[in-house]
């Protein structure tokens, strides 16, 4: 069972432009269409989808859209009853495939419906394989509650897979390496802000080919860390370093429609291949082939175990050293 957890669910509304955004004109769109999101539930929705059991956890009121719409896709959820709706998160694509996205913040989240939401996570993860802890934390809710939760989890059986930003991300940081978790999916800037890396010179190596400057650093993070790391590279693919060693995957050329839940999609192609002791290789192929795939659907639309392009993902072990 993979139990995912998303503190500051969305709904997400996709609107799809003609051409080009023009910011401060009307412009006519074409098409918009609301889906269930938020990262753990778009980690659920991908597992689901390849027939594995897994329960999104989430803060939700009965009767909440999102619920409606997770209902409408069989999704099996728990939640903590809570009186908001749920924030709606707007993303904009441009034929080209450009993704805009707006985030709200969410809404606050009462120290009494926080608690019942911890509770929930722990009770739920007695069962778990994994435990993913996903996306922004709302407001009310302090940015060292996930290292708090990996911390409660810790005596359990239960594998913990981390994927959030901004401050949530720094206090995750600096727990470890005591807190623990066992894989972290930070992306090229969330790689830099952990490490202190010089995110220019990452971008400027990758743009030039040459990988090897963010494979150190995620070799850093994985050596301060204890755990593994998947990092995402965007268009160009996904690396992997763990204590084992470390691998590059680049996948096949795809039209990209819409970004949004590639990275969500990544981390649950990964747990899933776990879930088959696949190696590392494996597991990282599997991860990005669920990326790519998820970044030729339009919306927040999880790719299904058909839409994979396993073959075509190009996996290499690559050479790491600590910077
Ligand atoms: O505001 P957060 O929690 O960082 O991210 C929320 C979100 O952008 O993440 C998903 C895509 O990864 C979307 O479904 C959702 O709108």
């Amino acid at each position: 069972m993979i139990v995912t957890v998303t503190a500051n669910p969305s709904v997400d509304r996709t609107v799809t432009l003609p051409g080009p955004l023009v910011r401060g004109s009307v412009t006519r769109a074409l098409a918009s269409r609301a889906e269930p999101g938020g990262k753990g539930v778009n980690v659920s929705r991908a597992v689901q989808m390849a027939g594995m059991p897994t329960t999104a956890l989430l803060p939700a009121r009965s009767g909440d859209p999102l619920l409606t719409g997770l209902d409408a896709v069989g999704l099996r959820y728990r939640t903590v009853d809570v009186t908001a709706d749920v924030r709606s998160n707007l993303t904009v694509t441009e034929p080209d495939g450009t993704t805009t996205k707006l985030n709200l913040p969410g809404n606050p989240m009462s120290p009494a419906d926080l608690s019942a939401l911890t509770a929930l996570i722990v009770e739920s993860a007695a069962t778990a394989t994994w435990v993913a802890l996903c996306g922004s934390l709302p407001p009310g809710v302090p940015d060292s509650w996930y290292a708090d939760l990996a911390s409660l989890l810790a005596p359990l059986s239960c594998r913990v897979a981390v994927d959030t930003s901004g401050a949530p991300l720094t206090a995750i940081r600096a727990a470890m390496p005591d807190v623990a978790v066992d894989v972290i999916k930070p992306n090229v800037e969330e790689l830099c802000e952990m490490t202190g890396a010089d995110l220019d010179l990452l971008e400027r190596s990758a743009d030039a080919g040459d990988f090897g400057p963010t494979l150190d650093t995620a070799r850093s993070l994985q050596q301060l860390a204890g755990c593994a790391v998947l990092a995402t590279l965007g268009a160009a693919g996904a690396l992997l370093v763990t204590a084992e060693g470390g691998w590059l995957a680049t996948p096949p050329p795809i039209v990209p429609v819409s970004t949004v839940g590639a990275g969500d999609a990544t981390l649950a192609g990964y747990l899933l291949a776990t879930l088959d002791e696949a190696t590392p290789a494996e597991r990282l192929r599997r991860a990005v082939a669920y990326g790519s795939a998820a970044a030729a659907l339009a919306g927040t639309q999880p790719p299904t175990p058909s839409d994979l392009a396993l073959a075509a993902v190009h996996v290499s072990e690559v050479a790491t050293h600590a910077v």
